[in-house]
């Protein structure tokens, strides 16, 4: 496979008031140009220490990570971020808030009509035109999250990085926003790393799943090809073998190989009833 990103030798050790912590290691990964892999595995495995690292917001202590022949050394607009909650600015509308991204990022290839174009072709993509002069605080929670893609998209990122990005989302939402990232990356072919905590989303969205080891000294664990052709239509699924294979291997993986059933605390003896006089 030819690799458009790569992850070498990924390891991360953090100082903490208590001592050196382990968080990841030896976590090696390459990933083809346009396709969506998804990051799995238990809370505080070191999903998003992966993807910060990618991001470029964090800096590993071993190995290092190389996007097309370059190594990421800091943050970039080629490594567009969307992040669980929308981080809009509130004082904008929707358009001003995407158009600032792409100023920054195009300010010196495209005249400002263009500028202004391409803001709008991107939150057409997102479904979010008819909402583009509305403040954060005018839209509900999913089209926040629509506009936070618009913007990711409107950088032209190589890879498009997302932190659990329909997580704090009500389940129907999810599905249509689910649905768009689909459809987008069926158009226009972005490569998307994408973390999630719901399997089903995984096997619906990626290509592959990559399946992280609890910490400390976390690491990848497996690696599941999803071998679903595309478009992928979510009702179809439901009756399709491939599609419950996938999903028991991840399964198996977190709740049979990486068990982590916290022991519930001992309950403290309960304090003596006072009489009733
Ligand atoms: N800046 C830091 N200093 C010390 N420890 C950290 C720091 N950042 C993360 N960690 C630790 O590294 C481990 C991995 O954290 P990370 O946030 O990457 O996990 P995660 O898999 O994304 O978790 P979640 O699914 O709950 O968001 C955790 O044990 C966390 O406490």
């Amino acid at each position: 496979m030819t690799a458009l990103l790569e992850l070498s030798n990924v390891g991360m050790t953090f100082d903490t008031p208590t001592g050196r912590f382990e968080a990841l290691k030896g976590v090696n990964l390459k990933i083809a140009a346009g396709e969506f892999v998804s990051l799995i595995g238990h809370s505080g495995c070191g999903k998003s220490t992966v993807l910060n690292i990618v991001a470029g917001l964090l800096r590993a202590t071993d190995g290092g990570v190389i996007l097309e022949r370059r190594e990421v050394t800091e943050p970039g607009p080629e490594r567009a971020v969307v992040f669980q909650n929308h981080s809009l600015l509130p004082w904008l509308t929707a358009f001003e808030n995407v158009e600032l991204a792409v100023r920054q990022v195009f300010r010196k290839q495209k005249s400002k009509k263009e500028m202004r174009d391409w803001v709008a072709y991107n939150l057409e993509l997102v479904h979010m035109a008819h909402a583009m002069d509305k403040t954060p605080q005018e839209i509900s929670g999913g089209m926040k999250q629509r506009v936070g893609i618009a913007r990711a998209l409107a950088m032209q990122p190589r890879v498009l990085l997302m932190d659990e990005p329909f997580g704090a989302l009500d389940a129907l939402t999810r599905a249509h926003l689910q649905d768009s990232l689909m459809a987008i990356h069926a158009q226009l072919g972005t490569t998307v790393i994408m973390i999630t905590h719901d399997v089903d989303e995984a096997v619906l969205l990626s290509d592959r799943i990559v399946m992280m080891s609890n910490g400390p000294s976390a690491t990848i664990g497996e690696v599941l090809p999803v071998a679903l052709p595309r478009p992928r239509d979510r009702l179809a699924l439901a009756d399709d073998p491939v599609y419950h294979r996938c999903r028991q291997k991840v399964l198996r993986f977190l709740y049979e190989k990486q068990n982590k059933v916290a022991a519930l605390p001992s309950r403290p003896d309960p304090a003596p009833r006072r009489r009733q006089a």
